[in-house]
């Protein structure tokens, strides 16, 4: 049972407004270029230190990933580790996120993990540090743990900070589960896009390379596609299966939520430049 205490870390959502795939390297990974926008719809984490060193997690997340593997318990783990801190935690995860859908939860609860417990425990390792250990645990966490909109190249990890409009985005997630590895194998991935310099990207139009392929492996990321895009410039993010419609006002992107047919869900949430996180380390 998850026994909240008083005030909670988020753990906030990204979309990839844009994702590009121009090659893949040798070690398998991709090159990819990206623009994150974090969104303002979070997980929740709570953390009380303790003094003796073992890690506790408590989460409403039932069964679903097992401690050895939550990215949570293995960024703490590796904080402990690289930090020398002989102090343990008891940690809380209110899950709200939906998992495996190229929104980010798993990273973006590891970089809240490792930002909170850096603060809590008094390891007081610099951001770029903690993005260092973040980029160990998967592509995705340093952006999280720098909280700042970024277009990204490499594998994810080289950012440089960027502005994109902060939309009202209606966010539908298709009751299936992506793979981000196996999309990634697959031999119709199209892995040819050519770089191009940031200026030109930001200004030109928006897609997902992986969007096209994931689709046709699963019909209900076709489905629920082509149902938002009656209403709105939609697109996939990240390797899906979440897709984004975007919205200039709130109410927009409600009413066409409250059409949502029984057998789709969804929510909306606005862009945000900055993240929730960062904005939570301000009030420090
Ligand atoms: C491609 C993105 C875009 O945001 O997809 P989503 O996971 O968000 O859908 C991410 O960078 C994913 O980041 P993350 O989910 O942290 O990936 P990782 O755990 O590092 O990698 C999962 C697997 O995906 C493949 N992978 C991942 C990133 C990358 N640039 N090239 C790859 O080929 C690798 O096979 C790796 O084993
Ligand atoms: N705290 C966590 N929250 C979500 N997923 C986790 C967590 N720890 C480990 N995972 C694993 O990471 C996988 C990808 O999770 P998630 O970040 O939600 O997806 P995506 O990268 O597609 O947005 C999950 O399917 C799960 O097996």
């Amino acid at each position: 049972m998850i026994n909240k205490l008083s005030q909670g870390w988020p753990a906030p959502a990204k979309l990839n407004l844009f994702l590009h795939v121009n090659g893949r390297r040798a070690d398998g990974y991709h090159e990819l270029q990206t623009l994150f926008q974090f969104i303002d719809y979070c997980d929740y984490l709570d953390f009380k230190v303790t003094d003796t060193s073992p890690l506790k997690l408590h989460s409403n997340m039932g069964n679903a990933v097992a401690d050895s593997d939550n990215l949570i318990l293995r960024a703490a783990k590796l904080l402990k580790q690289i930090s020398g801190c002989d102090k343990g935690a008891e940690i809380w995860l209110d899950k709200r996120l939906p998992m495996g859908g190229g929104i980010g939860g798993g990273s973006s609860d590891a970089a809240t993990t490792l930002v909170a417990l850096n603060h809590l425990w008094g390891t007081q390792l610099s951001k770029q540090k903690l993005m260092e250990i973040g980029l160990q645990l998967g592509a995705d966490v340093p952006v999280f743990i720098n909280g700042l909109a970024a277009f990204a190249e490499g594998v994810g990890e080289e950012l440089q900070p960027a502005s994109p409009k902060e939309y009202w985005y209606l966010v539908l997630i298709p009751n299936v589960h992506v793979s981000t590895a196996e999309i990634f194998q697959d031999p119709e991935l199209p892995r040819d896009t050519p770089k191009l310099d940031i200026a030109s990207l930001m200004n030109g139009s928006w897609q997902n390379d992986c969007q096209s392929l994931v689709a046709k492996r699963h019909p209900q990321v076709a489905k629920t596609l082509l149902w938002l895009l009656e209403y709105a410039p939609s697109r996939m993010t990240g390797t899906g299966a979440c897709v984004f419609g975007e919205f200039e006002q709130q109410q927009q992107a409600l009413d066409v939520l409250a059409k949502l047919p029984s057998d789709m869900t969804g929510f909306v949430a606005k862009g945000a430049n900055t993240s929730s996180l960062e904005l939570r380390l301000a009030q420090l």
